[in-house]
């Protein structure tokens, strides 16, 4: 595939990991324009990937194939509306933004290709998963293109229809900060304990990370991996049978459904 321009409107956190992943797959520097407020940010882009940067929005994205919008969702309709008379038809807008739908996207910048994402943090480590849905808009091309984007820091998985965003959001998005919600608990109770903290901490976390490592290289699901820890009447059962007896899994259930009615709270709010 040959390389498509493409321009990030907003060069934050989420963004400087793309461009990263994006460079170290080998797009050339050439290929990638961003356009920030922050002279910081753009300094340090030209600086660590060589890519040309831009203060003003529109003059960025002259003859991008690919636009990435990567604002915060908060400012998300302003940066559209100020985009909106410089864009050619045939652009592609990809928007990482949370809560901000197609139909919101295609209402501030005219009709056209639009492929909404959900990336979550680990993509600062090239760990990331992300979901994608692309309006009918989008050529075949266009959709390898956007998944070349997001891929570059992680796993990239397409829905079929945009409200999965909402439950992507819930999983996955916000998922990290679960992970370290338990982290964060294992090491207070592991220090309760008896053991120095920063025992804790390192014990919690390398076995979140060998457990993740396991789910993911196991050629056996989450359920079975578990039942291989616990021995019969041993010491994993006593912890789960809390956990069980706790409500555990109907309180995921509860916090998973919190999370994707805000994804689309957020979407009727900031959509307008
Ligand atoms: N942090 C997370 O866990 C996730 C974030 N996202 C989405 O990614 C997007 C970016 O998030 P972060 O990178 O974490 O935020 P960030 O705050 O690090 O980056 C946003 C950047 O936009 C720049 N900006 C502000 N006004 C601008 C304008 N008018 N034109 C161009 N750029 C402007 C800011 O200076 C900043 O560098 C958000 O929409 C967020 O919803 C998506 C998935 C997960
Ligand atoms: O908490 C949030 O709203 C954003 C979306 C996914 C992760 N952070």
């Amino acid at each position: 595939m040959s390389n498509p321009i493409i321009t990030f409107v907003g060069a934050g956190n989420m963004a400087a990991s793309l461009i990263g992943g994006l460079r170290a797959q080998g797009v050339p520097a050439s290929a990638i324009r961003a356009s920030e407020p922050g002279s910081e940010q753009r300094n340090r882009l030209q600086r660590e990937h060589g890519i040309a940067t831009f203060s003003d929005n529109a003059e960025a994205i002259k003859g991008a194939d690919l636009i990435v919008l990567a604002v915060k969702p908060q400012i998300m309709k302003a940066v559209c509306l100020d985009l909106a008379a410089h864009l050619a038809s045939n652009q592609v807008i990809i928007s990482i933004a949370a809560g901000i739908s197609c139909a919101s996207l295609e209402s501030w910048l005219g009709e056209r290709p639009v492929v909404r994402c959900m990336p979550n943090t680990p993509a600062l480590l090239r760990q990331g998963v992300s979901g994608l849905f692309a309006n009918p808009r989008v050529s075949a091309e266009q959709k390898a293109q956007a998944e070349q984007v997001l891929s570059a820091v992680g796993l990239a998985l397409w829905l079929d229809n945009e409200a999965q965003i909402d439950a992507v959001t819930a999983v996955s998005g916000s998922g990290p900060a679960y992970f370290f919600l338990l982290i964060e608990a294992m090491t207070e109770a592991g220090e309760q304990l008896g053991l120095p903290r920063e025992t804790a901490a390192r014990l919690s976390i390398q076995t979140a990370l060998g457990a993740a490592r396991m789910a993911s290289e196991s050629d056996v699901d989450a359920s079975e991996l578990r039942r291989r820890v616990t021995s019969p009447n041993g010491t994993t059962e006593a912890a789960i049978n809390t956990f069980q007896a706790g409500g555990f899994e109907a309180l995921v259930q509860q916090a998973l459904n919190a999370a994707a009615n805000r994804s689309a709270e957020l979407a009727e709010q900031l959509g307008q």
